[in-house]
């Protein structure tokens, strides 16, 4: 499975210690992250991960393209909601594509911790059945 990864910045520790929790799924599958997410998850727990740009420089933007594409097939996005984001407009772009692509997305850590083991349980199947 391709996954997205993306943390607004009060959200990447959260991030890092979700990726550092779960490497041994994560692993087993194509990561993808805006910029800077990227770069601190990679540092963290060593997993490969392909890195767009930053999310205010275009990085959910390039994801949202993969989703478009069919190239996607789960987003991971811890949102920061107390924060205003320069690229919001971008941001609700890209949870937009996913409703209109039916891409599972979750945007916080609880319901990542509840996506990722339903991964891990096989319960993306659906997935390959329908590309
Ligand atoms: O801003 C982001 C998502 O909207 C995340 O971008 P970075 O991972 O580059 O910080």
């Amino acid at each position: 499975m391709n996954i997205a990864l993306i943390a607004h910045d009060k959200k990447k520790t959260d991030m890092v210690n979700f990726t550092l929790a779960y490497s041994a799924i994560l692993k087993n599958h194509t990561l993808y992250a805006t910029g800077t997410t990227g770069k601190k998850i990679n540092e963290a727990t060593g997993l490969s991960i392909e890195r767009f740009e930053s999310g205010p420089l275009g990085g959910d933007q390039q994801i949202g393209a993969k989703i478009a594409t069919n190239e996607m097939d789960l987003v991971i996005f811890f949102r920061d909601p107390l924060t205003a984001q320069p690229h919001e407009p971008d941001i609700s772009a890209l949870m937009r594509l996913c409703d209109v692509y039916q891409i599972p997305l979750v945007t916080n850590l609880g319901g990542a911790e509840v996506m990722i083991r339903a991964l891990d349980a096989g319960f993306f199947e659906w997935r390959n059945l329908q590309s």
